[in-house]
């Protein structure tokens, strides 16, 4: 497969290092304006975004433009997602966003969700978030975090939603932590006044989101649509 990297940067590498392990050939890197590059004539299969929250609409709608598939795991941009859906339908092209594409942190999320569920009815606990990561980290809190809280608030009607530390008594508190060198650890706590549960997930390295993206980026070669992890997950898990 011919594997185009919008961003070449930590990911990026570790991405591109773990394709080649794969078979794929990288055909394009790039750490600049997409415009300036010529999508033609490279025989992209597909696009892997891992860039800057700025730069990533651009990056993802370009390549729909250009009928490139994408898989992106850029955070910090997801205000312009929906836009993003919609222009990938116009142009049939194909698309999968994940906050974390780590096999790992999806079955965390699976944790969570189910977690969240048992949770609901009991009031004496107080939920909070707390997700650390490398000090090079543009955004907080961590898209991983905003999606473990939008579980949360999908199965628990009394909480409005979540806030960057201090949070109001019906709000989901999310603490970021920046410390050198951490590739990215989530940790969501129900605390009552007697006891305490929490589960944690730890990436070791950057490994885990890079293998997942890669995986995705199979999963979505020669198909149209919008997918999500959960799909790719159900694919590999049938095969
Ligand atoms: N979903 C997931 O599983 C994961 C998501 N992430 C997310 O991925 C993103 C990248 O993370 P990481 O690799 O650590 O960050 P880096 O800062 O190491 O890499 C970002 C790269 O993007 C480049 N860049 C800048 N402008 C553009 C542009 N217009 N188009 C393409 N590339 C550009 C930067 O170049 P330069 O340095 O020259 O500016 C840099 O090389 C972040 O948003 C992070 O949160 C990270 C890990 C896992
Ligand atoms: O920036 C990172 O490094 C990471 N970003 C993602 C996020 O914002 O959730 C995923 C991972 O935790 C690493």
């Amino acid at each position: 497969m011919n594997i185009a990297l919008l961003g070449y940067g930590r990911m990026g590498k570790t991405i591109e290092e773990i394709a080649e392990n794969r078979g794929h050939k990288i055909v394009l890197k790039i750490s600049d304006d997409i415009e300036n590059h010529d999508l033609k004539d490279k025989n992209i299969d597909v696009a892997i975004d891992f860039s800057i929250p700025k730069a990533a609409f651009k990056n993802i709608t370009t390549c729909f433009k250009n009928n490139i598939p994408v898989v992106s795991g850029t955070t910090g941009w997801l205000d312009h997602y929906e836009k993003a859906r919609k222009i990938c339908n116009e142009e049939n092209s194909a698309f999968i966003y994940a906050s974390n594409f780590s096999l790992g942190v999806n079955v965390f999320f699976q944790l969570n969700q189910k977690l969240a569920e048992m949770m609901q009815g009991l009031e004496d606990y107080k939920v909070d978030i707390e997700e650390i990561h490398h000090t090079k980290k543009l955004d907080a809190p961590s898209g991983t975090a905003i999606t473990l809280a939008q579980q949360i608030l999908e199965e628990n009607s009394r909480l409005k939603g979540w806030q960057l530390d201090d949070a109001d008594e019906d709000e989901i508190p999310i603490y970021a932590k920046r410390i050198e060198d951490v590739p990215g650890t989530h940790a969501v706590t129900y605390d009552s006044p007697v006891d305490k549960i929490e589960i944690t997930h730890t990436a070791k390295s950057r490994q885990g989101f890079a293998l997942g993206a890669v995986v995705a980026a199979e999963y979505l070669k020669d198909k149209t649509g919008i997918f999500t992890m959960k799909d790719v997950l159900a694919d590999l898990f049938q095969n």
